[in-house]
């Protein structure tokens, strides 16, 4: 029986603060070489902190973190040509332009992936003249992929990797990184973009206020507990004690959950009898129902019902 491969990552109750802000919170985790692997949270919740830490930038202040078997601190040497990290602020000079800076970067690995190559795969040719602060974010995330990428890493940091790119491009870097992938080379990313980790990842560590509340594939934790959604929403707040009032209608094998003043998601068996109850308990309560929609759960579901809050909701400070 072939050996599993050593993980790529591992965090193990990893802690960091910044004065009274505890920014991760006993964190443990694992990165399979081999996948992309996202980092999935609301802002604030300590995702880049927690990156930040694997790639060597920050010490642990408590716990242990090893990347490709090594301490990304104290090993730094041996790790920075088998690591490839594309921060969230660019990490160029200013005045730089942008495929003289990649091939600044390509000139300093010992067997670099064709410049001309990535400018192409990464839409970089239309802006390869322009000094790095006058490209725009998207461009600028594209350049920050590339320069981590030309060295062929074998484990890829990547942190918010599309974010400010137009949709094509978002899609023509997603490509990207399976096809990284069908090469053996681990990503790990963090993200907003339920897409994102839905499209893309094999595996997805749900983080809030510095602490791992879920992880599995994609299809495992939208799947587990019912596959169906339903949402309601409504014309006027609801009255008080609605969530509580529908729950005991509908019975222990659904759960509702709040989402705002005019909306719930109810989880659980989406059928005829939930839609009827449903619609019936709306007629009792003068409720007037604006819509009714029934579909797959998401991420986001899955992050509402853990944690009561949307994703795009801001974690409030760390874990204090
Ligand atoms: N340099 C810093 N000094 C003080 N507090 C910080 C610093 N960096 C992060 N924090 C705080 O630590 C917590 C975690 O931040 P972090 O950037 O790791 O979260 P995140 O999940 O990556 O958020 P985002 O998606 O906004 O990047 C937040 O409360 C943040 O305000």
């Amino acid at each position: 029986m072939p050996v599993p491969a050593a993980p790529a990552v591992v965090v193990d109750g990893l802690v960091m603060r910044y004065g009274d802000t505890l920014a991760v919170d006993a964190l443990s985790l694992r990165v399979e070489s081999g996948t992309i692997t996202a980092v999935l949270g609301p802002n604030g919740a300590g995702k880049t902190t927690t990156l930040e830490t694997c790639e060597g930038y920050r010490r642990p202040q408590a716990g242990t973190v090893r990347v490709l078997g090594l301490d990304p601190v104290r090993d730094r040497r041996a790790l920075l040509p088998r690591v490839g990290v594309m921060l969230q602020a660019g990490g160029a000079w200013s005045g730089v332009r942008a495929v003289e800076m990649l091939r600044h970067v390509a000139a300093l690995h010992a067997q670099p992936l064709s410049v001309d190559l990535l400018v192409e795969r990464l839409g970089l040719a239309e802006c390869g003249r322009t000094p790095f602060r006058r490209l725009s974010g998207g461009q600028q995330q594209r350049l920050g992929l590339a320069m981590a990428l030309v060295g062929r890493p074998e484990l890829l940091f990547v942190d918010e990797p599309t974010a400010g790119m137009d949709p094509a491009v978002r899609r023509a870097t997603w490509d990207l990184l399976e096809e990284l992938r069908a090469d053996g080379v681990t990503t790990v990313l963090t993200t907003h973009y339920l897409e994102e980790a839905e499209r893309l990842a094999d595996h997805v560590h749900v983080i809030d206020r510095g602490r791992l509340i879920a992880s599995g594939s994609p299809f495992e934790l939208t799947r587990a507990g019912g596959a169906t959604t339903i949402r309601l929403v409504v014309t006027e707040p609801f009255p008080p004690h609605a969530p509580a009032s529908l729950q005991a209608s509908l019975g222990p094998a659904t759960e509702v959950t709040p989402v705002n003043a005019q909306s719930l998601l109810i989880t659980g068996p989406a059928d005829a009898s939930t839609l009827s109850t449903v619609s019936a308990w709306c007629e009792r309560h003068g409720v007037l129902p604006e819509s009714l929609t029934l579909g797959q759960r998401t991420l986001e579901d899955v992050f509402l019902q853990l944690t009561g809050r949307e994703l795009g909701e801001p974690a409030g400070g760390g874990a204090r």
